[in-house]
């Protein structure tokens, strides 16, 4: 009875829950909150236990953000990276359902080098593996890989699409069934169902194979970041989970109505194009004892961090700025390369826009999660807000960012998740093994395989 009840709960539009691991919480003084265990930073066993509180929880996923480079105020908040494969490669080896997203550049890799990587955090994990892929804005990254500039928005976005060709068709190379291994016959692989792939474009040439059999999911799950005019037309082709950051449910219905639309003129099926905005709650059983936690965090903040954060996204230096005084729209003007995120730079202008805060306030609000939407109340709020998103056309879910770990994940789980639940918006289990079961994706065929069927 309970799996009948499950199957048909399946069968309704089921909200997708990840949990966005970032090293010491989503709040820029989360890893100073009592009970933070900044000491664990590089413990992966605490990264273990924050991924099985999930799987026990039923998400969908952990998501790990990355970029190529050490930001520059380290100096007051746990900004460090951690390599989203190998952690998540010690993490598969704990867990056996939730989903492994891991962000990787495209403009710092090559395609060759990451199609194997991903295969194997795909085959070492049964299939569970997600790929967010970024063209990293971070000026710094680019003098790390011996790059004089930083190349611009569009170069970046032209190079993904290519980039994400050449890796499908590595991921399709090898078909479903080349790998024969049969001891009796001697065969191992037949060689005939292994294609080259002879890619020669503006950007790379690779010959291929994949040097790996074909992987459980048939490619990664495709996940994107990136909400500007380029981001946009880049997920509506090829995404099928999208990070965005809206701070207002007006703002995403307009992106998610954008995005379906976009998809289903390319021929793409809209709901095999998951929308998931940043969602980061502060949980109290009051909605006083909600707002008394949101103070606690911001009264950790140090304006130093917040304001080299400010510059990093807008490329406006705001230390010679009173923190009292009300920060002027016109001081975006001539904002510079900081454009590198269109989106996230145009989200700090619309809450300059619309809110007209101090200094201080403005950096209270991006140090929450970065511009991200922060929810502060009891768990049932929470849970009407999910559910307002999702129903309203906003979400198809939601990438959940504590502002500090473990605890701050552990509220989620055991208050809100529930009422989720009972509410008939979240699975009572897993249905399926891999994180396109989970997603509710197709597995895709390798493009070899269908045209070596067409011509036979
Ligand atoms: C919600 C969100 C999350 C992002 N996370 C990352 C990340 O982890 N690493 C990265 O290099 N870029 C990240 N980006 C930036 C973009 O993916 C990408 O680098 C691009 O250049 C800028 O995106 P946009 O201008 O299309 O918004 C993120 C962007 C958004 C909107």
């Amino acid at each position: 009875m309970a799996l009948a009840s499950t199957q048909a709960a399946q069968a309704r539009r089921q909200l997708v829950l990840n949990l966005f691991i970032y090293p010491g919480g989503h709040h820029e003084a989360g890893w100073r909150y009592p009970g933070a265990r900044p000491e664990r930073l590089l413990d992966i066993t605490f990264y273990q236990d924050l991924a099985r509180s999930a799987e026990a929880a039923k998400l969908d996923a952990v998501f790990f953000a990355d970029g190529p480079a050490q930001v520059d105020n380290i100096r007051y908040a746990s900004r460090f990276r951690l390599e989203p494969l190998t952690w998540l490669s010690a993490i598969a080896a704990a867990t056996t359902h939730i989903g492994l997203i891991g962000t990787a550049s495209t403009t710092y890799y090559e395609p060759y080098n990451l199609a194997r990587l991903y295969a194997s955090l795909d085959h070492l994990s049964g299939g569970r593996a997600g790929w967010n892929i970024v063209t990293t804005a971070v000026p710094q990254a680019s003098a790390n890989f011996g790059l004089a500039e930083t190349p611009s928005h569009a170069e970046r976005y032209a190079r993904a699409a290519e980039f994400v060709d050449v890796v499908t068709k590595l991921w399709d190379s090898w078909e479903d069934d080349a790998l024969v291994a049969d001891p009796v016959s001697g065969l191992f692989a037949d060689d005939s169902k292994i294609h080259p792939i002879e890619h020669v474009g503006r950007h790379y040439r690779v010959k291929g194979a994949l040097n790996t059999p074909r992987i459980p999911q048939g490619r990664p799950v495709y996940v994107q970041a990136g909400s500007s005019d380029d981001g946009r037309s880049f997920a509506a082709r090829y995404a099928e989970a999208i990070f965005t950051a809206h701070q207002t449910v007006e703002s995403a219905k307009a992106f998610y109505a954008d995005i379906k639309k976009q998809a289903a003129g390319l021929g793409r099926n809209p709901d095999h194009v998951k929308i998931l905005p940043g969602i980061s709650p502060y949980i109290g059983s009051t909605e006083a004892e909600a707002r008394q936690l949101h103070e606690a965090f911001s009264d950790l903040i140090q304006p130093e961090y917040s304001i080299s954060q400010l510059k990093q996204i807008t490329g406006v230096d705001f230390s010679g700025h009173p923190l009292n005084g009300v920060v002027e729209l016109d001081a975006f003007k001539d904002a510079g390369p900081a454009k590198l995120v269109a989106s996230r730079f145009q989200l700090v202008v619309d809450i300059v826009r619309r809110e007209k805060p101090t200094l201080r306030q403005l950096i209270d609000r991006l140090a929450g999660a970065r511009g991200h939407y922060v929810v502060v109340g009891t768990p049932e709020k929470i849970a009407d807000e999910i559910q307002h998103w999702f129903e309203s056309g906003a979400a198809d879910g939601f990438n959940v960012m504590p502002p500090w770990y473990a605890a701050g994940f552990d509220l989620f789980a055991s208050q809100v998740v529930p009422i989720l639940r009972k509410r008939g918006l979240f699975r009572e289990d897993y249905t399926g093994r891999t994180l396109r079961e989970h997603y509710g994706l197709p597995r895709p065929q390798s493009q070899f395989a269908e045209a070596a069927r067409a011509t036979a």
